[in-house]
């Protein structure tokens, strides 16, 4: 392809919105760090990175569901343990996280073309904004929504109809990027193009199960 090409998912895409867990960023490692942190706290068991990977997608309340589920520990009270977590991954919320390879150049590529770039994740809100800085791509999102934005959150339509509602552009214009089924799901049920990635986090399904429009190996098939 020359490179003044757009890749054929792009074409009539004026709004491009991106999943962030397992999208853009490998979170993981810090998520899990977190959660053992607090389970440790408790005196409980810790469940380390490989479950965690199948746990991320629904926000951080449920992934510290899972995590009591794990260890037997669902009787504890979940706000108390959830709080835990929340105050460790505030410590750190990126100290091991990485930005997956071709993220910084589709970003950029997107920048060029015109392309407004959104973001919507799961993850609480407050979260969004120091992780973006310190991997120094906060500057590319016109909108960025948490799960804790909306009543709804993925694979609910609501925060994407809310963000191309508020950028102005129609949804038949627009392109969900995500991980898992959650953003295909919303995406589909939006009215958006739908594209998925196969290396983030699916609950240990393929994501080609969802039957996006398109799947690529990496974001950097989109430059
Ligand atoms: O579930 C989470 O906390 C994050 O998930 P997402 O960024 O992939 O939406
Ligand atoms: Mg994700």
């Amino acid at each position: 392809m020359p490179s003044s090409a757009i890749h054929p998912a792009l074409e009539g895409i004026r709004l491009a919105v991106f999943d962030l867990d397992g999208t853009l960023i490998d979170s993981v490692p810090d998520l899990a760090a977190a959660v053992d942190g607090a389970l440790c706290e408790l005196r409980l068991p810790e469940v380390g990175e490989a479950v965690v990977r199948d746990w991320v997608g629904n926000g951080s309340r449920k992934l510290v569901e899972r995590a009591l589920y794990a260890v037997g520990a669902q009787d504890r009270d979940l706000d108390e343990v959830h709080e835990a977590f929340l105050r460790h991954y505030r410590q750190a919320p990126c100290r091991l996280t990485q930005v997956y390879p071709g993220v910084r150049e589709a970003l950029e590529a997107l920048a060029t073309r015109g392309v407004t770039i959104g973001l919507i994740t799961n993850k609480p809100t407050a979260f969004i904004a120091p992780i973006l800085e310190s991997l120094e791509i906060e500057h590319y999102f016109a909108l960025t929504l948490g799960g804790d934005a909306l009543p709804t959150r993925k694979p609910d339509p609501a925060p994407l109809l809310h963000l191309a509602d508020r950028l102005g552009v129609a949804p038949s214009a627009c392109l969900m990027v995500g991980d898992s089924r959650h953003d295909i799901e919303a995406g589909r049920r939006a009215g958006f193009r739908t594209l998925a990635v196969p290396y983030g986090y699916n609950h240990g399904e393929p994501v080609a199960a969802s039957e996006p429009d398109v799947v690529v190996e990496s974001l950097g098939e989109l430059v």
